[in-house]
C-alpha cells in the first residue's frame, strides 16, 4: 500500500513536495486546541496497513510535544505498521550537556520521548555540535539529513564572490565543507554566548573579505543576536553588505526584522521551517531519506 503522510499544520506543502518524489499520499493532521489548551488531535480514517509517516516542524516543540505523541499512538490503534517522524527542524538539541549543575539535558530526554512513540526519525542537520552522530542519541534508525551540498550550490550560484563565515569554533566542521563545495574561501569567528539575548562576535582580520562579500553561515538563528553581532562587526570593518544564510528559520520573536535591520543583503533558509525566506528546498535529500529510514526500520521490525 502507499505510503502517508500526516502533515501537522504548517506543513502541508512540504507534504506534497514530499508525496511527489515518494509515490506516497498526503493528509492533514487536524489539531485542534480546547479552551483549556488541551489538544484534541484527529487523524484521517484508512490508516490500516499502512506505513505513515509524519511531518511536523518543532520550532515550537512544547505545544507540539503532546499531540505527537497522540498521533502516533492513534495511528498504531487505527492499525498502521511503521510509524516514523519527519522533523526537519528537531528541537531540544542545543541543550546536549549539564552547563549548570541541576540543569536537565534536554537532547537525549527528548530523544527518548520522541523513540517511544516513533519507529524511525528522519531530520536535517540536528544541532549536535559535541556529538559527532544521531546514533549515539536515538535507538531507532535515525536519519541526518546534510544541507551542505545544497547550501554551497546556492552560495555559488548566487554569491560567486562569497566569503563564508561561520560564526563559532564548532560550525568550523561545516562551515569548511560548505566552502570547499562551494570553491569558496572561509573563515571562522569567536562567539561568546552570555544570555538567551546576549551574545558577542569577533571577526577577523581577513585580506579575503577585503574583496569578497561576507556569507555568515549559522544552522539556527534563534534571537537572531548570533547574526546581527557578525554583522554589525563586518559593517564596521568595511565589508559589503553581509548575506545571511541559515539552515533553521527559527526567528523568534522579531528576530528576522532584527536581522534586515542590522543591514543584512540578503537573508535565505533552507525550508526545514516554513518561513518567507525559505529558498532552499530539502524535498530531494529528506525523500530519498524517508524511504532509505523505512527501509531500515523495516530490516529490525
Ligand atoms: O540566534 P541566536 O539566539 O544567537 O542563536 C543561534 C546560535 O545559537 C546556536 O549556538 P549556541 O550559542 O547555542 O552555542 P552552541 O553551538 O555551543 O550550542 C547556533 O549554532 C547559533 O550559532
Amino acid at each position: 500500500m502507499t505510503p502517508l503522510i500526516l502533515a501537522f499544520p504548517e506543513m502541508e506543502a512540504l507534504a506534497g513536495d514530499l508525496a511527489n518524489r515518494m509515490s506516497a499520499e498526503t493528509a492533514a493532521i487536524d489539531l485542534h486546541r480546547f479552551p483549556d489548551g488541551e489538544s484534541l488531535v484527529t487523524l484521517p480514517k484508512k490508516l490500516k496497513g499502512r506505513d505513515v509517516i509524519v511531518l511536523a516542524t518543532l520550532r515550537d516543540p512544547d505545544p507540539l510535544a503532546l499531540p505527537l505523541r497522540f498521533a502516533a499512538a492513534t495511528a498504531r490503534e487505527l492499525g498502521a505498521k511503521l510509524v516514523g517522524l519527519v522533523a526537519p527542524y528537531l528541537a531540544y538539541m542545543r541543550q546536549d550537556k549539564r552547563f549548570a549543575l541541576g540543569q536537565a539535558v534536554a537532547a537525549p530526554l527528548f530523544a527518548k520521548f520522541l523513540e517511544d512513540s516513533f519507529d524511525w526519525l528522519v531530520t536535517v542537520d540536528p544541532h549536535l555540535h559535541r556529538v559527532p552522530s544521531l546514533d549515539r542519541v536515538f535507538r531507532i534508525p535515525a536519519i541526518r539529513v546534510q544541507s551542505a551540498p545544497l547550501i554551497a550550490d546556492w552560495i555559488a550560484r548566487e554569491v560567486p564572490d562569497a566569503v563564508i563565515l561561520g560564526p563559532d569554533s564548532e560550525s568550523q566542521q561545516w562551515v569548511a565543507e560548505v566552502a570547499r563545495t562551494a570553491g569558496r574561501p572561509y573563515e571562522v569567528l569567536t562567539k561568546v554566548r552570555s544570555g538567551d539575548w546576549q551574545v558577542d562576535v569577533s571577526v577577523p582580520e581577513s585580506d579575503a573579505l577585503k574583496h569578497g562579500t561576507p556569507v555568515v553561515l549559522d544552522d539556527i538563528a534563534s534571537s537572531g543576536r548570533t547574526m546581527i553581532r557578525a554583522m554589525e562587526h563586518l559593517i564596521a570593518a568595511g565589508t559589503r553588505s553581509p548575506v545571511c544564510v541559515i539552515i533553521h528559520a527559527v526567528f523568534a520573536g522579531s528576530a528576522y526584522e532584527d536581522i534586515l535591520a542590522a543591514g543584512a543583503a540578503r537573508v535565505i533558509t533552507t525550508d526545514s521551517i516554513p518561513h518567507q525566506t525559505n529558498v532552499i528546498s530539502l524535498a530531494d535529500p529528506l525523500a530519498a531519506s524517508i524511504a532509505h529510514a523505512m527501509n531500515a526500520r523495516l530490516q529490525t521490525h
